[in-house]
């Protein structure tokens, strides 16, 4: 463990004979100088041989260039006209769409106006109708778009769904899913915290939740059977923005989904932060599967199997059975790279999100905000 951890955070760099020849790279071009940023692109771009970090963009001229300078970005673009620059650079193969929810819709399809490939943080947009705007555009121009919902290119989850598709413990029951993040994560001020911006806990944490119980079941739910969300505060302004939220959902055969995540975890007696609560547990026929840290698994995680009456049994999976590829210290966005890559240069990627999954998961969320009266985040002011 010691050693994985080791090479996640200091990864061997790519040697002679990795490298690709220079027809074949691919110039990432950054949109905002996001938090996300490094542990998404820049830390597994080391040890990709085709990615090129070309360029950032920020809003302000000389955060652009620092960040830049910061993470090895060969160039910059700031000031209000920043992103557009850095879209219409001809230079730029792939735009990657870190920017806050609310924004994600409007960067996005000038990023396909522009010709470009996307790699878009999640939740995709504020709405499905917006995702599935994105997606037409980008099969008209025939570019592609991945949601980035890192988890799921992990050897860990896939683990989890073959053992369900494997029907060794029998038919899904029951799927649980949490998320929380203690207090302090996401701090006052923080795009989570605007309505405007996409914020909410059904749309951070929350997202994923909705994304792994529909991935594990192979399944949309058909309905939210409940709904309960409580605000970041009693401002105005937070109304409509959760800080936690818990929801009940039905899924075909005689499937029940519970999903809850808290994004102001509070601290024990006021002083102690809290460990994030990470999990996914699945209930079947004759027995239970439990996945610990389905969202980070490189760093540690595992998976429980215990058949009713029978012997329990502890799994890991850092990397994949068979052929294809990985190493135990490639995190979830390593993977999600890979990928990437192997798709928008006309490989066959290890696994894939198709347009369809991620508009119905934005059609969930939606359907739980519906739900807990708290309502959909807003539709763009972007007329495309
Ligand atoms: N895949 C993952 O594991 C994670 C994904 N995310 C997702 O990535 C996205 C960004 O999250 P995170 O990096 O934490 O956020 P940050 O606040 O760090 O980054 C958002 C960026 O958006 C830009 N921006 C443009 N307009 C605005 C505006 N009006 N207000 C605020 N920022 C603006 C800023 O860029 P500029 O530099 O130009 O000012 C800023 O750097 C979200 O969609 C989030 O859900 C976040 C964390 C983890
Ligand atoms: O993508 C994310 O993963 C972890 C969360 O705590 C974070 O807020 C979110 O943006």
């Amino acid at each position: 463990m010691l050693s994985r951890l080791y090479k996640i955070l200091n990864p061997p760099s790519p040697t002679e004979s990795d490298r690709v020849d220079p027809q074949k790279r691919v110039n990432f071009g950054c949109l905002g100088a996001a938090q996300i940023t490094p542990g998404c692109i820049v830390n597994p771009s080391r040890t990709h041989p085709s990615v090129v970090l070309y360029a950032v963009a920020a809003r302000d001229a000389k955060r652009a260039q620092e960040f830049a300078k910061e993470h090895g970005f060969s160039k910059s673009y700031g000031g209000p006209t920043g992103y557009q620059d850095l879209i219409d650079d001809p230079e730029v193969d792939v735009v990657y769409n870190p920017l806050p929810n609310g924004l994600h819709f409007e960067w996005t399809m000038k990023a396909l106006k522009g010709g470009k490939h996307v790699l878009l943080e999640k939740p995709a947009t504020n709405t499905a109708a917006e995702a599935a705007q994105i997606f037409a555009l980008a099969e008209c121009n025939n570019l592609v778009v991945l949601e980035a919902f890192h988890y799921r290119f992990h050897p860990a989850i896939q683990r989890v769904k073959a053992i369900l598709d494997s029907k060794e413990l029998g038919e899904i029951k029951h799927v649980s899913a949490i998320l929380t993040a203690p207090a302090g994560t996401a701090p006052e001020g923080d795009i989570r915290w605007s309505y405007e911006l996409g914020g909410g806990s059904t749309m951070d944490p929350g997202c994923y939740t909705v994304n792994v119980l529909r991935y594990l079941t192979s399944s949309n739910p058909t309905a939210v059977l409940t709904a309960k969300a409580v605000p970041y505060s009693s401002r105005p302004e937070h109304k409509q923005v959760d800080k936690m939220f818990w929801a009940t959902l039905s899924l075909e055969p005689e499937i029940i989904g519970e999903l809850h995540s808290n994004l102001d975890e509070p601290k024990l007696f006021g002083v102690i932060p809290r460990m994030p609560k990470l999990s996914a547990t699945i209930q079947c026929e004759k027995g239970t599967v439990e996945i610990f840290n389905f969202l980070v698994p490189s760093y540690y995680h595992y998976i429980t199997v215990s058949p009713s009456g029978g012997r329990r049994r502890t799994e890991k999976a850092y990397t994949f059975k068979g052929t294809a590829k990985g190493e135990d210290w490639w995190t979830t966005y390593r993977y999600q790279l890979e990928a990437f890559v192997d798709k928008i240069q006309g490989r066959t990627p290890q696994t894939w999100i198709e347009p369809q999954d991620t508009i119905d998961n934005m059609k969930w969320i939606e359907a739980i905000y519906e739900k807990d009266g708290f309502g959909s985040r807003p539709t763009s002011k972007y007329i495309c």
